[in-house]
């Protein structure tokens, strides 16, 4: 057999597209979308490669002209330094996508439909899709992976998450930290966990996209509850509680959804819970203190430059759960705090009884 007739088996195996597939060989074409911290983090980490040219596309023209002036993004992650040999940077999302292997989606799922508005499914048609988002789309409450398949014909088994324990502010301070690269075709997630891994990331690949995805939408809604009850004054005895319940919880979800064998305990799951509900740089956990301080939403979003995803993520849960009826005490009890406007200090003294 042929190499040429070989090297195509080897593409439909990987679920990507052959011309494709003969571009990765050479230089490696990789966009990413979004101008914040995790785009930026996730920049960071494609630098460490060799043979990678990153597209980087960001809506805010000041500070695409300081990269290319300074090589550095003033708004998020300013230390970190972008060397331009391996970074273009561009105004219009097309330009950035064009000739790309891997398309990276790195901005809050709110503003993803805007980002990428103008672009039609040609502009997606065999490139690899990879959501480095956790969030859902307001309105539809779907997943990213499954808006980009209804909006832009994306196959499944071309798209991959990027999940697990890893806060943008620690990759910008080279803290080791591991990365999950989860797809509904192992190979995919492979073909990209290698661009993911560097000297202080290690990234595996995993066949469970929609239980990551999910959990990893869920865990932000948990670090907001961590957050308030942080604010009411309760201690690291409750929170230990809530965060047990809050894996039962995201595994009953998940498992209705999408059931299957899996290891909740895994990093992917658990281990993105943890990181969240605990840690200093959580902008959802820090949402939630603000809230159980007793700031308003709005007061709090307005004092937070950065975005909590879990805000967001709480309606479209309870909306898709309507279907389901999960038993989802933790989110209910965030839900009737940031939606339905009752008393923090009540809902979480309600809570109490429906945690084991
Ligand atoms: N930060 C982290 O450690 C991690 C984040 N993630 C996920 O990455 C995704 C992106 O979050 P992250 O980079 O942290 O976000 P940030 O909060 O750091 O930045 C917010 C981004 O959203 C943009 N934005 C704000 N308002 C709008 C708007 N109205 N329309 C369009 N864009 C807007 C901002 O652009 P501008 O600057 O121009 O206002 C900026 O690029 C989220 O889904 C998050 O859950 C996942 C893992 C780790
Ligand atoms: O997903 C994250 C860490 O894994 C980031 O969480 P926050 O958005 O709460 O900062």
């Amino acid at each position: 057999m042929g190499t040429e007739v070989l090297k195509r088996i080897k593409n439909k195996i990987l679920g990507i597209e052959a011309e494709h597939m003969m571009a990765i060989e050479g230089l490696t074409k990789i966009a990413v979308i979004g101008g914040g911290s995790w785009a930026t983090a996730i920049v960071k980490i494609l630098t460490e490669q060799s043979h990678v040219q990153i597209r980087w596309w960001l809506r805010n023209k000041a500070d695409i002209q300081h990269i290319r002036q300074f090589h550095h993004n003033p708004s998020y992650l300013s230390d970190v330094h972008l060397p331009p040999k391996k970074i273009k940077v561009y105004e219009q999302v097309a330009e950035a996508l064009k000739g790309s292997h891997f398309v990276i989606l790195a901005v809050p799922a709110a503003f993803i439909r805007d980002s990428l508005a103008g672009l039609q499914a040609r502009h997606f048609h065999g490139k690899v899709i990879v959501s480095a988002i956790k969030g859902m789309i307001p309105q539809e409450n779907l997943l990213v992976t499954d808006w980009m398949a209804a909006t832009y014909g994306v196959p499944l088994e071309q798209t991959c998450v990027i999940a697990g324990p890893c806060h943008a502010e620690e990759v910008a301070l080279e803290k080791q930290s591991f990365l999950t690269i989860a797809s509904t075709n192992l190979s995919t997630a492979a073909s990209f966990a290698k661009y993911m891994t560097c000297r202080f990331v290690a990234a595996r690949p995993l066949g469970d996209l929609y239980g990551v995805e999910y959990a990893a939408v869920m865990k932000n809604i948990v670090a907001m509850a961590c957050g308030i009850t942080h604010g009411l004054g309760y201690g690291d005895n409750f929170q230990a509680v809530l965060v047990a319940n809050a894996m039962q919880e995201i595994g009953r979800f998940v498992s209705t959804l999408d059931p299957r064998e899996r290891e909740l305990t895994s990093s992917a799951y658990l281990g993105d819970l943890l990181v969240t509900s605990y840690s200093q740089f959580s902008r959802n956990r820090l949402f939630g203190n603000m809230i159980g301080r007793g700031y308003s939403v709005k007061a709090a979003q307005l004092e937070m430059k950065m975005i909590a995803e879990g805000y967001y993520a709480t309606r479209s849960i309870m909306e898709l759960n309507k279907a389901y009826a999960v038993s989802l005490p933790i989110t209910q009890a965030v839900h009737a705090i940031l939606y339905a406007d009752q008393s923090p200090a009540a809902v979480m003294e309600d809570l109490k009884n429906h945690l084991a």
